[in-house]
């Protein structure tokens, strides 16, 4: 395919196109008869299993969409991503956070020259830091041992970091060293979110760790200036070099701050935001709670999936299958979401954290040329661990639209419960859903069914499942930090492979950068209208109208305020 050529122009896509009315012919109640369609349609590596017979698809549907990943040249582009290539071109960029969790001897390059000795150099220097924190060596500007963290980032320094901590929070090893210590996450720009966070902590004990790529975020920013308010007003500002430190790719900016340079971790223009949580950003708050060797497993986790996604053939590539099924469900069958449904309450925050990983990468309008794409890319993604979400909006995916489904299930339970004369234990009956649901969406439930069970005829069609509704089931073996890491890695790596069949650039975010911009103008018309007393300028009548109700409304926000701190 020409690089200014649309994939939607050549014949595998049409083909796919043309193929739809077969599979409209069929329904998954019947496709789940055959045995062998379903035998094919199970992959497993290092200990995850993956069924994906309940997606409507057939064997021809996968070979069809094989033959797309051929003409949209993924094999070629999995490569060139491993190989430090400038796939992001826009920002004219390597994507390499694979060499995050690279081995020490791997030879990974970007611009001619080997990233991992600077990977290995950093993560020494965090389990370094880390160490002496736990320990004790490093202590408080009083003397005292920092036993809780505070972490100061937004988006992509914030929501992986958020995930993994809340996946190891319950896990057996992980909370026995993490025993004494808190770990705690200021993201909004709210000042109620920095009230959260200090509530109950003492700035004696508290490390600060400000997180931001570009050191430029407003909102990560104004929070990390807060927080050195928090802990100069109370410990005098030369505490600052004792309880904050930096996690950046900008150590000039993080310098001008006022933080020691050598408390900076540093990170790459290569890696970016939302696929940072192997670097510094997740692995120097983590191993501040965890302690280095947890948050070691987690990389090894996410670094096997790496050699898999390089190395397996496309049948039995767990995120290639899994990012061209999402093509299939998005581009041909026409479902434009995806729900994310772990069976596991420790993976409360994956969804909020792959929201941004698929929507931030794939949400695009042009191809990576610049050509307005005649197709959507990206799917809307949301999620709720199960069971929690079968009583919320599980009836609409019943009966309502069609949303494709990820089942993610785990075989060991964290935390078991057993208690004597219960029919199953908890886990057990946590499962029970886990294994119902994916076949409750598939086969429905017809009216001859409910007619049969005597159902009164003026209920039948409300209590009727249409049923083919797709969905895919993950079946991890536990949840540890090497689990928790292979997971992130499949999603992170079957997201890029959809954005590779899409041909645009999963790497970049412009769609981000105008409200930025917009909030800048309406920040100094606060500014000039609180101190100055200017009217509202420059707005179209509904946002002047909204400002000028918001100023007059907040009338008593003194002009020129002395410090103040939420005091709860
Ligand atoms: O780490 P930074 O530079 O503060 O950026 C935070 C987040 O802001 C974004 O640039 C846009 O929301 C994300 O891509 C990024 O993860």
């Amino acid at each position: 395919m020409a690089s200014s050529a649309l994939i939607s122009d050549t014949e595998s896509w049409k083909d796919l196109r043309a193929h739809v009315e077969e599979i409209n012919k069929t329904h998954l109640r019947d496709l789940m008869n055959n045995t062998n369609r379903c035998q094919s349609m199970m992959v497993e590596f290092d200990g995850i299993l993956i069924d994906y017979s309940r997606q409507r698809a057939t064997l021809d549907t996968l070979n069809k969409l094989f033959s797309l990943a051929e003409a949209a040249r993924v094999k070629e582009k999995i490569i060139r991503m491993f190989n430090g290539e400038h796939i992001n071109s826009t920002e004219n960029r390597s994507v390499l956070h694979v060499a995050l969790r690279a081995p020490r001897d791997a030879v990974i390059n970007s611009d001619g020259k080997n990233v991992v000795p600077e990977v290995w150099h950093v993560l020494d220097k965090i389990r370094d830091f880390s160490e002496r924190v736990r320990s004790g060596a490093w202590v408080g500007a009083t003397g005292k041992t920092l036993k809780d963290v505070v972490a100061v980032g937004i988006g992509g320094s914030f929501l992986g970091p958020l995930f993994v901590h809340t996946a190891l929070q319950t896990e057996a090893e992980a909370s026995e060293c993490a025993r004494g210590r808190q770990l705690r996450f200021l993201a909004n720009v709210d000042p109620i979110d920095v009230a959260r966070n200090i509530t109950g902590l003492n700035p004696e004990t508290t490390l600060v760790v400000v997180v931001s790529k570009t050191f430029t975020t407003a909102e990560t920013m104004l929070n990390a200036r807060t927080m050195r308010e928090w802990i100069s007003s109370a410990l005098g500002p030369q505490a600052v070099a004792k309880h904050m430190v930096a996690v950046s790719t900008n150590l000039k900016l993080v310098e001008q701050f006022g933080i020691d340079p050598n408390n900076a971790f540093a990170f790459w223009d290569w890696v970016g935001g939302r696929y940072s949580v192997c670097s510094a950003v997740g692995v120097l708050p983590l191993s501040l709670q965890y302690g280095f060797s947890i948050v070691e497993k987690f990389l090894k986790g996410a670094s096997s999936v790496d050699q898999h996604f390089l190395s397996a053939p496309f049948e039995k590539n767990i995120p290639v299958l899994l990012g061209l099924l999402s093509v299939w469900n998005v581009s041909f069958l026409g479902y434009p979401a995806r729900a994310i449904l772990p069976y596991s309450q420790a993976l409360e925050k994956l969804a909020p954290h792959i929201q941004q990983v698929s929507m931030e990468s794939n949400g695009k309008g042009v191809s990576i040329d610049g050509v307005p794409l005649p197709y959507q890319t990206g799917e809307i993604d949301f999620g709720e661990p199960g069971t929690n979400g079968q009583h919320s909006f599980y009836q609409l995916i019943h009966q309502g639209r069609v949303i494709p489904c990820d089942f993610i299930g785990v075989v060991k339970s964290q935390q078991p419960i057993y208690l004597k004369d219960e029919v199953v234990n908890n886990h057990d009956e946590l499962m029970s859903n886990f294994f119902a649901q994916p076949d409750a969406l598939a086969y429905g439930k017809t009216p001859e069914q409910l007619q049969k069970e005597n159902i009164p005829e003026d209920l039948v069609s409300h209590k009727t499942f249409s049923g083919n509704r797709p969905s895919l089931s993950i079946l991890l073996p536990s949840l540890n930090a090497y689990n928790i890491g292979q997971l992130l890695a499949i999603y992170e790596h079957r997201v890029a492979v959809q954005g590779f069949v899409w041909c645009i650039n999963s790497f970049d975010q412009w769609g981000v950068e105008l409200g930025k911009s917009l909030a800048t103008q309406v920040r100094k018309q606060l500014h000039a209208s609180r101190k100055k007393g200017e009217s509202v300028e420059g707005f179209n009548f509904s946002t002047k109208t909204l400002i000028t109700r918001y100023l007059e409304a907040s009338a008593d926000v003194p002009s020129d305020p002395s410090t103040l701190l939420p005091n709860i």
